[in-house]
């Protein structure tokens, strides 16, 4: 019962100490980031799961119990500080290779994937810290991911012989939903930590069988900085909103976007013909539905999270390397991701389940490419297919990438709605060479 209570305790201790850790971009110091295996084993302890699958039933009527340990309102949580939260992560590339090989891709750079899983798993942690509760050996909380709301890419090159470190913190929180931000970094030659990726998600606080919401801790702001983190992440919240309302699944295009689908329609007609229905493509361009790609994956006990629900990084990564295949039979080249955006998790996909990830290219600009994916799971038991979830990715190609066109209603708003993510990206980057972030 204590051991937990003590590592809690540990960890935090560390984060009452002001200072930069990092070169750039930290708020507060710790004393010693945690190794990225610590990840892992910090949640498993949190949580206090089966490590065995055939004792998972069994782990999770243990949680059961841990009902009793919820508020029934928020104002009875004492409020936590975002320096509460604030944990540094070491991935040790740089000084070991047995963990470089499950980072490196074919063209020696870092599996961007891979992060995908990290960001994940570091998010929720991030989210525990800030709920942290020395009164019971485990967390009554379940936390789940329901939104990776940006991860944005900076310019410089991941190389997988340089240590990486990542940053995290909550940033707002709500009733029952948290926003994380998290920074990552990466060694170079002068010995310094320099941006490589920022991150917001959005976690949300389950009851402990992870079927009801539950209560977060409150967030106050210590400073001006703080609070302007935290205005924004309010900002974030009626920014979501607006744009779920504006959803071209619930409320018609705008009259520009009408215009936009027109224009392209007329320009796919076969002047020869005085037809509707006679339709051909243009010079330097390629029919959506000819950029399809799709994958099957069986859900194993293997990918499963602490919940016994499947991971949402293991999603992130199969979704991704599905998009940069997608991007790369269309560019012609190796693509570099640029953002990432709007992955909402809709779903828990349950282990054993049947996943399926369509992927296609909706829209294009220049060198960008950007692609959705949509995933949607086949549960053996119930005979019953659901969409879980729906990602979008910005990549961009070494060489200009050909126009994108739609057939169908359906596909145009395919169309536009990848339209809406890419001009969502907050700063295009222009560079190519040196921006090698591969699956
Ligand atoms: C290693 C450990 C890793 C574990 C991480 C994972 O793998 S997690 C695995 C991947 N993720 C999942 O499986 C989650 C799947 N999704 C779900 O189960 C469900 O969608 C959900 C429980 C998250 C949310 O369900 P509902 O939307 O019905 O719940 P509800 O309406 O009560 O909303 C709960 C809170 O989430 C917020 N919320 C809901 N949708 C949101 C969105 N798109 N963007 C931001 N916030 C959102 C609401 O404002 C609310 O916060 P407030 O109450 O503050 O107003």
């Amino acid at each position: 019962m204590k051991r937990a209570a003590m590592w809690l305790w540990t960890l935090n201790k560390g984060f009452l100490t002001h200072g930069r850790g990092l070169s750039q971009g930290s708020k507060y110091k710790v004393s010693e980031p945690l190794h990225i295996h610590q990840v892992q084993d910090k949640l498993r302890e949190i949580v206090g799961v089966s490590t065995v699958w055939r004792d998972h039933v069994k782990a999770m009527e243990e949680r059961k119990l841990l009902h009793s340990f919820l508020p029934k309102s928020q104002k009875v949580l004492p409020p936590r500080k975002m320096r509460d939260s604030y944990i540094e992560v070491l991935l040790p590339l740089g000084t070991d290779p047995e963990l470089r090989d499950k980072y490196v891709t074919v063209k020696n750079t870092v599996r961007f994937g891979r992060i995908l899983e990290d960001l994940d798993s570091l998010g929720v942690l991030v989210c525990y810290m800030h709920n942290c509760n020395h009164s019971t050996k485990m967390s009554p909380l379940s936390i789940v991911t329901v939104l990776v709301d940006k991860i944005d890419m900076c310019k410089h090159s991941l190389s997988p012989e340089q240590d990486i470190k990542f940053t995290g913190h909550v940033s707002w929180v709500g009733n029952t939903s948290m926003e994380v931000k998290m920074k990552m970094f990466q060694l170079h030659d002068d010995e310094k930590y320099w941006p490589v990726l920022d991150a917001t998600f959005v976690m949300v606080a389950r009851d402990s069988e992870n079927k009801g919401p539950a209560f977060v801790n409150p967030l106050i702001p210590e400073n001006k900085e703080e609070e302007e983190l935290f205005t924004q992440g309010e900002l974030n919240m009626s920014r979501r909103i607006a744009f779920g309302t504006s959803s071209l699944l619930k409320v018609a295009p705008s009259s520009e976007e009408r215009n936009i689908i027109h224009e392209l329609f007329l320009s796919t007609l076969d002047p020869k013909t005085i037809s509707f229905q006679s339709r051909i493509l243009p010079p330097k361009a390629v029919w959506m539905e000819d950029t399809k790609l799709k994958s099957l994956d069986i859900c194993h006990p293997q990918e499963r999270n602490v919940f016994n629900r499947i991971f949402g990084g293991f999603l992130m990564r199969k979704a991704y390397e599905l998009a940069w295949a997608t991007a790369c039979s269309f560019g012609g080249s190796r693509p570099y991701v640029v953002t990432v955006d709007d992955i909402m998790f809709q779903k828990p996909v349950e282990v054993g389940s049947l996943l399926f990830l369509s992927s296609q290219v909706c829209f294009t600009q220049d060198n960008y490419i950007q692609v959705r994916v949509h995933s949607e799971v086949f549960s053996l038991d119930s005979r019953e297919h659901m969409t879980t979830n729906v990602f979008h990715f910005t990549f961009m190609s070494e060489k200009e990438v050909p126009l994108i066109f739609p057939k169908t209603y359906g596909e145009s708003m395919l169309y536009l709605d990848g339209q809406r993510h890419f001009k969502s990206m907050s700063t295009p980057v222009t560079s190519k060479k040196d921006y090698p972030v591969e699956p």
